[in-house]
């Protein structure tokens, strides 16, 4: 009897271990990120706390800020845990807590979505010169992918009307993809607890993070109808009654841009289209607009003269400053805002410009420092949509207009004609001098 020989050559291939690093895309459905570093045996899922740089007088994160990211960090982990995942978060740059990982655990790839922003840019800059392995970037939370932006010609279009038009014209927004990946485990680490939040949502607006709250509320904002008026009533001041407040989880990345122009593209589809419901697309494409304008722009965007350079003069004057911050103006809609920014961590598209304004045009300060004051207390806080809209303002950014000054008076005669917002928000206070400063930056009160 012949003897059959089997000869088997098994060769135990060391598992492909990948890291996904997330920044502004803490979600896991609608994530091509997240799919693609599915592809490796053994899965790391890192997240770094944004990093505390003091910036124009202004340090850390504002508490609702804090708050907003630590909910949706909390909620990210406890979704992972019934598909055999967990998050890692931990603190300090990317550019030296990610090679530990790296060489600690064996890692074979880095994957990461693309954000904009410098210090982004440059931490992964950064990694791909120190690390050995493939470091790959994936389309991030936008409508459109990195080479549709591309195929509209070498330069993005200076300002917005432009782009828009070219993107209507020649462009459909991505489908967004309703699976969840199929994650691989991790490697044997040692996971922390994600510490709670250690401020309360405000009962001025009680907004949760994460994935589910956002999308209750993208359901609930197209099922009542108000995207319907949304045209007529988005310059409301008060959140969840005139826009669609869903900008928080769309910079967390909690629910992609893509999924909120699908349903919004499903309730025309059952319902009609109306002006409304176009506006949101159209507010939609803004935010696409500065998200690469910010990228192209690349540290062009902290510049107090912006892209071209412009200079402009403008103080230093901290008492303005203090006093803008604190809501301790002789503006009473300003007060009002600022003091609903601190104590909610949101503000309405209205009332930001009324106040951005107020800083820029009014006291003359730096926009920078405004916009630094922004970063830190918005939930919704966005790197293009904040630096471009405040340069947009100054008048150094991607208005063909050259600045927008707001009339504080007639907005608030048109916007809280009753003073009721500014009551609700404690924006009356008693009066204080002006200060104005002479050619060395000193205050000197106009009244001296
Ligand atoms: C000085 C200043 C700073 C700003 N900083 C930020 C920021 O850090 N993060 C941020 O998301 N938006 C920022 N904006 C834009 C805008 O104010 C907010 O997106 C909007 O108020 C969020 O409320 P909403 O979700 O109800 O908006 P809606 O009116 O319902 O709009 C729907 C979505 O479209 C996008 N959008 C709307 N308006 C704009 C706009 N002007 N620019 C870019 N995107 C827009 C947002 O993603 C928003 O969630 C800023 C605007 C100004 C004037």
């Amino acid at each position: 009897m012949a003897i059959l020989r089997i000869y088997s050559t098994i060769t135990f291939e060391p598992a492909m271990r990948a890291i996904y690093w997330f920044r502004n895309d803490l979600r896991l459905h609608d994530h091509p990120g997240l799919v693609a570093a599915s592809a490796a045996d053994e899965l790391l899922l890192v997240y770094l706390w944004p990093k505390q740089r003091p910036w124009c007088n202004t340090q850390g994160l504002g508490e609702q800020r804090e708050r907003f990211i630590s909910e949706s960090l909390v909620e990210l982990s406890k979704d992972l845990q019934p598909l055999g995942q967990n998050l890692l978060v931990l603190q300090g740059s990317p550019e030296l807590v990610i090679p530990d990982l790296v060489r600690d655990y064996g890692i074979d790839a880095l994957h990461t979505s693309q954000c904009a922003g410098s210090y982004e840019t440059r931490a992964l800059r950064v990694l791909r010169e120190r690390l050995d392995i493939p470091v790959l970037e994936h389309n991030g939370n936008t409508l459109f992918k990195e080479q549709d932006i591309a195929a509209l010609g070498p330069e993005l279009p200076q300002s917005f009307s432009p782009f828009r038009r070219k993107v209507e014209k020649q462009l459909n927004a991505e489908e967004p993809s309703r699976n969840l990946p199929q994650l691989p485990a991790p490697p044997a680490v040692q996971f922390h607890h994600i510490p709670a939040a250690r401020t309360k949502p405000p009962l001025g607006l009680p907004l949760r993070g994460g994935s589910h709250a956002g999308q209750r509320r993208l359901k609930q904002f197209l099922e009542s109808g108000a995207i319907r008026q949304y045209k007529e009533t988005r310059n409301c001041l008060d959140p969840l009654e005139g826009s669609s407040t869903l900008s928080p989880w769309l910079s967390m990345g909690s629910i992609s841009a893509r999924e909120v122009a699908a349903a919004v593209r499903e309730h025309e589809a059952a319902q009609g289209s109306n002006e409304s419901t176009y506006w949101l697309y159209f507010e939609l494409l803004w935010r696409e607009y500065f998200f690469w304008r910010a990228l192209r722009d690349g540290v062009a965007l902290f510049r107090h003269g912006g892209r071209e350079g412009a200079v402009s003069r403008c103080t230093f004057e901290p008492r303005n400053f203090a006093r803008w911050c604190a809501g301790d103006t002789n503006h009473a809609l300003v007060n009002a805002l600022m003091h609903q920014l601190v104590a909610t961590g949101w503000m309405s598209n209205r009332g930001r410009q009324i106040t951005a304004s107020c800083l820029i045009h009014e006291f003359g300060i730096d926009w920078r420092y405004g916009a630094a004051f922004f970063e830190k207390h918005l939930i919704d806080y966005d790197v293009g949509s904040n630096y471009g809209n405040w340069q947009y303002i100054a008048g150094v950014g991607a208005d063909p207009r050259g600045g927008r000054a707001f009339n504080i008076e007639k907005q608030t005669a048109q916007h809280d004609p009753d003073g009721v917002f500014t009551k609700k928000w404690d924006g009356d206070r008693p009066a204080q001098p002006m200060y104005v400063t002479d050619a060395a930056d000193w205050p000197i009160s106009p009244t001296n």
